[in-house]
């Protein structure tokens, strides 16, 4: 990771660095955890900066995205922090408008319809000066944290993030999208291959910007056909873990990388060929199956089940126990298999952070 931010200030040491070793397979005393979505509408102090602050203001404020990201930290023991953005940003690099609405979600008021949409788009744009505002919110929630825990830096992955562009939201069946895939395969390359371009340049930014790790969001993986997968998704990640890894190496600086491709359990063995150190699970998948095709070399991450949280906390501790028992404590950092909802209680996300903690380390002990 980068030791000195773009204006040449050292940042602090880090202090605990337990996702990192777990990350690049190093012994760890006892497991890591975060949560995604730990920044979120389930704490009151974040509704609280969301109730005065647009949405996009918040992200696009660096003390603003620091103080959301740190929130969560302040609550709980956990072992990450991950910088308060979102994936749409880069949609909105390239031109789109995208309007956070509430009860709703992210709108956008024009979509793609068709291949000759592309040309409205600002594909080549400068990714560093569009989106400064990211960077600068992770330099300065990296100097914030004064070492306490590793911060993350994010983008959607290409697929889910043509998905949005498409759709204009959310959708339970991507058709919209999906009907580009067999429709204009080769304009789908198109934009896939463009907006590839911009990811590995945003993340690479990110890390000379301060982030010690990074996580790619394909939340849409799933809803795509093992084949749709393999043409259309998976050699774009490849390139994303090439090119970011490349890049970072002519800097001298090597940081953990994670996908995330939801549901795409016929995946998990092809993931784990893409460069990638660390392979998000969700919830769907039972955890020997994921390491007996994820293979030795990566570190897993996931996967409880998020409504599992609105469980008693006996309940959690044992959920947490039976997922520990599954994973093993090595190679292995515990998270939730998708976000926290807004309704959920910030307590029994300490129960769950708690409960990892405690039993990896008994684990550990026995062993
Ligand atoms: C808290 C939040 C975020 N985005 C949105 C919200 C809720 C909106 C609000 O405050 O009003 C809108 C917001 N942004 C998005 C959605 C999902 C919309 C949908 O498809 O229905 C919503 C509600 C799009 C989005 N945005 C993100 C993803 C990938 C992860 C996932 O699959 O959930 C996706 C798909 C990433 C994201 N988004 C966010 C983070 C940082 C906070 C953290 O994790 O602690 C991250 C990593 C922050």
């Amino acid at each position: 990771m980068a030791a000195v931010d773009p204006s040449g200030k050292p940042f602090p040491p880090l202090i605990n660095d337990l996702i990192l070793r777990a990350a690049r397979g190093e012994k760890t005393e006892h497991v890591p955890v975060w949560v995604m979505r730990q920044a979120g509408r389930y704490l009151p102090e974040f509704r609280e900066v969301r109730a005065e602050n647009e949405f996009f203001k918040v992200c696009r404020t660096p003390e603003l995205a620091c103080e959301v990201t740190l929130q969560p930290l302040r609550r709980f023991d956990l072992d990450a922090a991950i910088i308060f953005s979102d994936i749409l940003i880069i949609p909105q690099a390239v031109g789109m408008e995208v309007q956070m609405v509430p009860g709703k979600g992210p709108t956008f008021p024009q979509v793609l319809k068709e291949p000759s949409d592309l040309q409205h788009l600002n594909l080549n744009c400068n990714v560093k000066e569009e989106l400064q505002y990211m960077l600068d919110a992770l330099t300065f929630t990296r100097h914030t944290l004064n070492g306490k825990v590793p911060l993350i830096g994010f983008c959607g992955g290409p697929w889910t993030l043509m998905a949005y562009m498409i759709e204009g939201g959310g959708s339970s069946t991507q058709s919209k999208a999906k009907a580009w895939l067999y429709k204009y395969p080769e304009d789908s390359h198109i934009l896939l291959k463009s907006l590839t371009k911009l990811l590995i340049e945003f993340l690479i930014d990110q890390v000379v910007a301060g982030a010690q790790m990074l996580q790619v969001f394909e939340s849409h993986a799933g809803i795509l056909t093992p084949e749709c997968f393999k043409t259309f998704l998976l050699p774009y990640i490849k390139e994303i873990a090439e090119g970011v890894k490349s890049g970072l190496k002519r800097l001298n600086i090597d940081v953990p990388m994670t996908i995330f491709a939801k549901d795409a359990h016929y995946g998990i063995e092809e993931l784990a060929t893409t460069g990638f150190d660390i392979i998000s699970l969700d919830w769907t998948i039972k955890p020997m199956r994921a390491r007996h095709e994820a293979g030795q070399k990566v570190t897993l991450q996931g996967n409880l089940d998020p409504c599992a949280l609105y469980g008693s906390e006996n309940d959690i501790q044992d959920n947490v126990k039976k997922m520990l028992k599954n994973f093993g404590t090595q190679k292995y950092i515990a998270n939730l298999g998708h976000g926290m909802y807004p309704d959920m209680c910030p307590e029994s996300v300490q129960t769950f952070v708690n409960a990892v903690h405690n039993y990896s380390k008994l684990m550990n002990e026995s062993s």
